[in-house]
């Protein structure tokens, strides 16, 4: 078995493969590896890709028509491939073969389409989601002239559908064994977001993992590094979307970053640091806009204190369990709302105990919610509210957590010595 030597790994998201010339601006990055240095590149859904074909599974299954989006769908990524062709001023030579597998792809999601049973949602919406990778790395690796790889049959989960759980032994074993020999050949195209049950069933690794992916495939083949191409200057201190002022962290530890991500800094999938830390393989966050600029490292470090950092997660509801004689919550009652919580699926963000009285602020899923009630109504007298944002303020003092309370009403709030979180209504 070879080895793979001086390997980096690069993971390109949604935004960066956008269109035509957003592909075009990432070959031109890719063509500034040199020689020597092997690439894995690791790519995600072109634009919006998973959100419209989540659209397009949700009425397929609910038997409603679907040909609308499916048609948009279609046009949009076979006039990327066009384009990109047409466009290439013979730098990127047509290649029949690689033009008939993005025809195919498109031919299979449309072929799977019609054959979607009732009942069995998330598997089935693992099987057709995951098209948005298969399509985009198709075009990419034809853009780029490289090896297209399907990691399905490598990264190898359980049957945990839309959240598969990684078998890792299975996966370092197949990783190691089929992919260096690949990467001596050139740089290699890989999906994020995808892995494979051991029935060769698809599943995905939950929305927006394909960073998970590049840690993954970096973590398997000990890589030098691993680069995220983001529409950011690195890690900033907030969303900029949300949040004005944000300031750029040149360089940040594992650890801030791994609890940044998991109270809800969506720059970052949670999971894509633990594979990371564990080798010491560090993680830049780079423009894909400005990619000389230096944007973040994030390693093994240590730093003088961080600007305040402030994470918003939308779409919360905060569920309260109050028992019904006045006795109090106890280990008894923990045990049997954590035991219904982890089996709807609904991840607790933040909690707080009273006497007769648990509250939780879930991730908001009418669906989950429903099935929570009616496992527990009989035990607790339940009260949500919905609509709500959590608000997190890492390495908080005074001033910020008066720029971010100031008019707002507060329905649960708490504290430690470095994180301020509060729960109000949406904005
Ligand atoms: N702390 C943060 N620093 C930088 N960007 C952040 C932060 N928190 C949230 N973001 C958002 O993350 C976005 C980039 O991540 P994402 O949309 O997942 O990229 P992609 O899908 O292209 O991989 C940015 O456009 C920004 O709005
Ligand atoms: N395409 C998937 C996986 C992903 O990671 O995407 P992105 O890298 O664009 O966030 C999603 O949208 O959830």
């Amino acid at each position: 078995m070879q080895e793979a030597h001086r390997l980096k790994v690069y993971k390109f998201g949604g935004a960066s493969v956008r269109d035509a010339e957003a592909i075009r601006n990432l070959a031109r990055i890719v063509g500034k590896n040199t020689p020597q240095e092997q690439l894995l590149i690791v790519v995600s859904a072109m634009g919006k890709t998973t959100n419209a074909l989540e659209e397009i599974f949700h009425l397929a299954h609910a038997g409603q028509d679907y040909a609308a989006p499916l048609t948009a769908l279609r046009e949009y990524h076979a006039g990327v491939a066009a384009a990109l062709l047409s466009e290439a001023g013979g730098q990127i030579p047509p290649s029949t073969a690689n033009q008939s597998h993005l025809a195919n792809l498109l031919a299979q999601l449309c072929e799977q389409l019609t054959t979607l049973t009732p009942g069995d949602y998330d598997r089935q919406y693992d099987q057709i989601v995951s098209y948005g990778e298969l399509l985009a790395t198709s075009i990419v690796a034809q853009a780029l002239g490289a090896h297209w790889l399907d990691c399905r049959p490598l990264i190898r989960t359980d049957h945990t559908w839309r959240e598969g759980r990684l078998d890792w032994p299975t996966t370092e074993y197949n990783i190691r064994d089929e992919v260096p020999p690949l990467l001596l050949t050139g740089p290699v195209v890989t999906q994020g977001f995808l892995g494979g049950t051991a029935s060769g069933a698809t599943t995905t690794l939950g929305r927006e993992g394909s960073d998970y992916t590049a840690a993954i495939f970096a973590y398997c083949l000990h890589a030098e590094s691993v680069t995220i191409w983001k529409d950011v200057a690195g890690l900033l201190n907030a969303d900029p979307k949300i949040f004005a002022d944000t300031v750029r962290y040149p360089e940040i530890s594992y650890q801030e970053t791994i609890e940044m991500a998991y109270y809800g800094a969506s720059v970052i999938h949670p999971k894509t640091i633990k594979p990371l830390a564990v080798q010491r393989i560090p993680l830049y966050v780079k423009s894909f806009l400005d990619p000389t600029a230096e944007g973040t490292r994030i390693g093994d470090c240590r730093h003088a204190a961080l600007a305040p950092a402030f994470i918003r997660k939308a779409d919360q509801c905060l569920i309260s369990f109050e028992s019904k004689d006045l006795t109090f919550i106890s280990e008894e009652n923990l045990e049997v709302i954590f035991g219904a919580l982890a089996q709807v699926r609904l991840k607790i963000n933040l909690m707080q105990n009273s006497a007769i009285s648990f509250s939780v602020c879930t991730d908001f899923s009418a669906y989950r919610l429903e099935k929570l009630l009616n496992h527990l109504r009989d035990h607790f007298t339940i009260h949500y509210n919905t609509g709500l944002e959590l608000y997190t303020i890492k390495n908080y003092d005074a001033a910020s957590i008066q720029r971010l309370t100031m008019g707002r009403e507060l329905l649960l709030e708490q504290r430690t010595r470095l994180t301020f979180q509060f729960v109000c209504r949406d904005a």
